[in-house]
């Protein structure tokens, strides 16, 4: 790699919304202020008042991508994320952080009504839409449950109230949504938090500029805790 390459600010990926609004304090923490907002403005590479350090802003589950390719050094994503790209794409990210953030839980919902502890037990196929295909796909295998995976990607809450599925898998947080739409939450697949996630060739060839706000960050995020 060239001195200028190494010059360069770190790169960190960021979905707009939630996490880049919970990452803010953090960053805050190891003394970095952005000025602009991805809600504001439509620039995608958001400069920070640190020189070493720039973001960009991409979808939530492309954050990984970026990361793995080296476009990004670092970035922060969702356990729900990471375990559906670390099916596609094993290995490669080194993940040392969990920085307590954008908390919830994966949860199987049904229709309020939906008597889901027999049709789990009948032995029949149940229709389940995610965009959690892997998730699922391993929680009902561990519970020995035959189900066929309808994949979705937004708007999970729908699917079992117009007859696309028998259950969502789906993040939940307050439960707002599920009342909302007369669903409950039957079973817990996984507490979600995101994570930091590191590009294995950055962290070898840039830990100089790395490595201090990693330790910032581990600080921060256990106060968090
Ligand atoms: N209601 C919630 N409360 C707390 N954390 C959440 C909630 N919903 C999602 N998250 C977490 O925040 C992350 C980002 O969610 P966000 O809604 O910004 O993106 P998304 O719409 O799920 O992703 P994409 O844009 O790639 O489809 C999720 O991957 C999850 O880890
Ligand atoms: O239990 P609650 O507090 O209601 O949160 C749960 C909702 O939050 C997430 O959606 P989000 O608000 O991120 O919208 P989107 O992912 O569809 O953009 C998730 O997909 C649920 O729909």
């Amino acid at each position: 790699m060239s001195p200028a390459s190494l010059d360069k600010p770190l790169t960190l990926a960021l979905s707009k919304g939630r996490i880049f609004d919970e990452t803010m304090p953090l960053l805050a923490a190891a003394g970095v202020e952005v000025a602009e907002s991805p809600e504001s403005s439509r620039k995608l590479i958001l400069p920070t008042s640190s020189p070493d350090l720039q973001l960009i802003i991409v979808r939530a589950s492309d954050v990984p991508t970026y990361v793995q390719y080296g476009a990004a050094d670092f970035g922060i994503a969702g356990k729900d994320v990471l375990y559906e790209h670390a099916a596609q794409h094993p290995g490669g990210l080194y993940q040392p952080i969990d920085l307590n953030i954008a908390r919830c839980r994966l949860c199987v919902a049904v229709r309020r009504g939906f008597d889901y502890e027999a049709a789990v037990h009948q032995g029949s196929r149940l229709r389940v839409a995610t965009k959690y295909v892997q998730a699922a796909r391993e929680h009902f295998a561990a519970k020995g449950v035959y189900v066929d995976i309808i994949k979705l990607y937004g708007s999970m809450e729908l699917a079992p109230l117009v007859g696309l599925a028998d259950a969502i898998v789906d993040l939940v947080s307050t439960g707002g949504t599920l009342k909302a739409n007369n669903l409950v939450a039957v079973e817990e697949v996984a507490q979600i938090s995101s994570r930091l996630i590191v590009n294995q060739a950055s962290l070898k060839t840039r830990a100089a500029k790395l490595q201090p706000l990693l330790d910032a960050f581990a600080q921060a995020s256990q106060a968090q805790a």
